[in-house]
């Protein structure tokens, strides 16, 4: 009963939809739900599945000790009027692969799946998951026409979670206390900033030798890849989860956090009409503002060099829609 998508939805209570139920996209609900975060609802392609999970969520609550409703779903008109659509549809890479092998798979999914919800919940602010995250998100904001502070990807929480994590466990500290930034794309090309890694203030550069961070740096930039190669079905999802409702909570609670965020450039960094990870403000209007970081000379090349990339695979998308569409 409690599942079905006539259920009656709390009053005031905002919504998020969430296209795609699998790993990432069931884990970010009971985030959502568990945080009381808002209500939610998880749509995907296979009849009955999200359904099951949203039952399976509704009958945790009481023990989790929250009143919110989790609705499954597999038509677009039970998500209306949602407050922010998260996509997580489509395929995980499998082991040998990189996240650009699943453009062609992924690129109609996202477009789809991003034109479906914005057309029940016009107002809604868009977090694209799918891989590969920067083409998606860029073609999510050109298929729905959206402005650029109302579509944006998750993937710097997540990779500068990882960077954290290994700076946390190399010394042994709490890894809360250790705080850093990767920008650029979410691929081998990303730019993670050790200069603004610390811990608690303290500079990692401080505490640990150039070695040692650079094979944090390369465990960094392969940390998807590592847990695809441990897992061999699929990737990681508990991470990827936390991550993305971190932006979901910002949004919802207006908290205005600044977090890397893949957004559409529009001049910043000197870079146009190409989405990768920069230090945005999270707050209820979405991105609030882009925060341009003073970068050295090796920095800017690497964060060109990562544009360049995702450029190359939006143009690459681009001539497989119109193949499709044609
Ligand atoms: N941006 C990131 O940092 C990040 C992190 C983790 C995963 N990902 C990506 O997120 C995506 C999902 O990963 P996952 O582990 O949850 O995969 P998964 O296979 O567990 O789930 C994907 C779900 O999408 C559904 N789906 C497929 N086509 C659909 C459609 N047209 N409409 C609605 N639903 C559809 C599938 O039925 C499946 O349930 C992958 O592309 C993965 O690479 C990105
Ligand atoms: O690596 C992947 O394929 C999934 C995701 O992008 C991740 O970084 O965990």
């Amino acid at each position: 009963m409690v599942s079905s998508p006539s259920s009656p939805i709390l009053c005031n209570s905002p919504r998020v939809t969430i296209v795609g139920a699998g790993r990432v996209g069931s884990t970010l609900a009971q985030r959502i739900a568990e945080k009381n975060l808002a209500d939610v609802v998880l749509l995907d392609i296979v009849a009955g599945m999200p359904q099951g999970l949203a039952l399976d969520l509704m009958e945790a609550r009481g023990i989790e000790l929250h009143n919110r409703q989790i609705i499954g779903t597999n038509n677009y008109a039970d998500t209306s009027n949602s407050a922010i659509v998260v996509i997580t549809a489509g395929f995980p890479r499998k082991p040998g692969m990189s996240r650009d092998d699943l453009l062609k798979v992924n690129a109609k999914i996202v477009v789809a799946a991003a034109k479906n919800a914005i057309a029940f919940s016009p107002n809604a602010i868009l977090i694209v998951v799918t891989n590969p995250l920067d083409v998606m998100t860029y073609l999510a904001k050109q298929a729905t026409n959206l402005p650029r502070d109302r579509v944006m990807g998750m993937a710097g929480v997540l990779d500068s979670a990882r960077f954290e994590t290994f700076v946390a466990l190399e010394l042994g500290v709490l890894p809360a206390d250790v705080k850093a930034i990767v920008l650029g794309s979410h691929g081998d090309l990303m730019v993670p900033l050790p200069r603004y890694a610390t811990v608690n203030g303290i500079p990692v550069t401080e505490l640990l030798d150039q070695a040692t961070i650079e094979r944090m740096l390369a465990r960094t930039r392969n940390g998807g890849a590592e847990i695809v190669e441990l897992m061999q079905t699929g990737g990681a999802f508990f991470a990827p989860a936390s991550a993305a409702s971190v932006m979901v909570e910002s949004i919802l609670l207006n908290q205005s956090r600044l977090l890397p965020v893949a957004t559409y450039l529009q001049g910043e960094y000197g870079l146009e009409n190409v989405v990768i990870g920069v230090p945005c403000r999270l707050g209820c209007g979405g991105i609030e503002s882009v925060l341009e970081l003073t970068l050295s000379d090796g920095e800017k090349a690497a964060l060109q060099a990562s544009a360049q990339s995702v450029r190359q695979n939006i143009h690459r998308a681009q001539e497989i829609l119109a193949d499709v569409q044609g």
